[in-house]
């Protein structure tokens, strides 16, 4: 392994990374840098936690060290709380630079971000919604000048899923300049390799890691064969073994929807374990506040959705658990890599009931590793069964009473509205509605006009 130095980092850089505990390049970063650093596009694609940041974080303070000027370098994340990770590693390696970013996500103060843009940071980190809204709607800020387009985790951001980015990404590139350098980093990104070829148009410096399996060694991967019915009493046994056995480790829990991720915090807490939840229509200050506890171990147990599968980088997770298997083989090694990251040892288990037995055929076939089997007492599963199955329908029932399911509603509709499939009115509509039934009031017999276009909407 060569040293920074040799790679063409400065004397600065090296001495910030060595404040960090960061002595020596890893593969992603020695292969990588020299070529953004001679000014080349560049896709890099290496195993989750194995410093793909700091790879495109370090060239590009840098060259703002060179040439320093604001608006310079724009970083494109899915998620918000990627987001801030990422705007925390310039400043943290940046500071001797006084550098200035400003983080543009959705769910945040719009104004103080508009503010913000108009003061010129140096580097700006967003995702692609909130960004393209501004771009749309204020001309106080130019992105004309930036340098350095960065796409982390490119192959999210390019793929049509439940959150499609690419009418935004569509409006952002249309105000960047041509002559620019991007670079891409992911840890699935050969999955999406032709697309991404497409963003980065000047031959861009490509490099994988050559590695037969596609998740780290250091990571044990496991599988629990449970029915439907049993699945949380196995989650919950293997929290009390964890717990009982380790005091420092933190355990990340995926599941599939909001809803199943309020139902099982709510259940864990009636267990008295220390869980705190993260998924999308939690409000933003609170998606953070958790987040913050849990990376703070005040919790030692998150129950997310896959907002939290991608790039959150937390040293005290060891153990990962999927309470539904993912249906997509990349999802898989993006939620496992949440643990056993840069070099350090991880569990993941994955629960799999008999309808998910051909998704875990694929998972395999796709990280070329095979899941061992974990082994339980299935004689201590099966003694808190009933206690665990009349929990959770209790905590069912708990939830059922507020509005949550209403909430999603709301939320769905915004979405469509935002998107252009409703009208504004509908958007009043919606708004009023809620303060209505949060008021207990009768809606539809006040506002009659509004009744015909809600059933022609509910209808798609
Ligand atoms: N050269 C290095 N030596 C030691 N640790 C490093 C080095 N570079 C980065 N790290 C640390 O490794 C951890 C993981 O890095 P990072 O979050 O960049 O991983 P990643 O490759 O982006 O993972 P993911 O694909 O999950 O997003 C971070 O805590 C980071 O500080």
């Amino acid at each position: 392994m060569s040293e920074f130095s040799s790679l063409g980092l400065s004397d600065w850089l090296i001495k910030q990374c060595k404040q960090l505990g960061i002595s020596k390049p890893t593969p992603v970063q020695e292969n990588c840098m020299p070529a953004i650093l001679q000014g080349r596009d560049c896709m890099g694609c290496a195993k989750t936690g194995s410093g793909k940041t700091a790879a495109f974080v370090l060239p590009v303070l840098q060259k703002l060290s060179e040439d320093p000027y604001g608006i310079f370098c724009l970083v494109l994340t899915p998620t918000r709380e990627l987001a801030y990770q990422i705007a925390e590693q310039f400043r943290v390696l940046g500071k001797p630079l006084g550098l200035r970013d400003c983080i543009v996500v959705g769910g945040m103060d719009m104004v103080a971000q508009a503010l913000e843009l108009s003061n010129q940071p140096h580097v700006v980190v967003a995702t692609p919604g909130r960004l393209a809204d501004h771009i749309r709607g204020s001309k106080t800020f130019s992105l004309s000048r930036i340098q350095f387009l960065i796409l982390d985790e490119a192959d999210r951001l390019l793929e049509q899923g439940c959150t499609d980015f690419t009418k935004d990404l569509e409006v952002i590139l249309g105000v960047l300049p041509a002559k620019r350098q991007t670079l891409l980093f992911s840890a699935t990104l050969t999955d999406t390799l032709q697309e991404l070829k497409n963003i980065a148009m000047n031959k861009p410096f490509f490099w994988e890691s050559k590695s037969e399996t596609r998740t780290v060694e250091e990571l044990d991967q496991r599988y629990i064969l449970t029915p439907e019915k049993v699945k949380d009493a196995y989650l919950v046994h293997l929290i009390q073994t964890f717990t009982d056995e380790h005091h420092d480790w933190s355990i990340i829990i995926f599941t599939n929807t909001c809803k199943n991720c309020q139902i099982l915090t709510m259940m864990l807490r009636e267990f008295n374990f220390p869980t705190i939840s993260l998924h999308s229509m939690m409000k933003q200050k609170q998606r953070f506040a958790n987040l913050a506890k849990f990376k703070a171990s005040v919790y030692k147990i998150l129950i997310a959705t896959d907002v939290a599968a991608r790039g959150l980088d937390i040293p005290t997770v060891q153990v990962v658990i999927n309470h539904n298997t993912p249906g997509l083989p990349k999802t898989y090694i993006h939620r496992v890599g949440r643990t056993a990251r840069a070099g350090r040892n991880g569990v993941s288990i994955t629960l799999v009931t008999q309808y998910d037995i051909h998704l875990v055929h694929s998972i395999e076939e796709q990280i070329q590793t095979k899941l061992k089997e974990y082994p339980v007492v299935e004689k201590e599963v099966h003694k808190i069964l009933t206690q665990v199955n009349v929990t959770r329908r209790e905590c069912e029932i708990k939830l059922e009473s507020t509005d949550f399911d209403e909430k999603k509603e709301i939320n769905k509709r915004k979405q469509m509205i935002l998107e252009g499939k409703a009208s504004y009115f509908l958007a009043e509509y919606i708004h009023v509605s809620a303060l209505f039934k949060k008021n207990k009031c009768n809606f539809y017999n006040i506002m009659p006009p509004f009744t015909h276009e809600r059933r022609r909407i509910t209808a798609r």
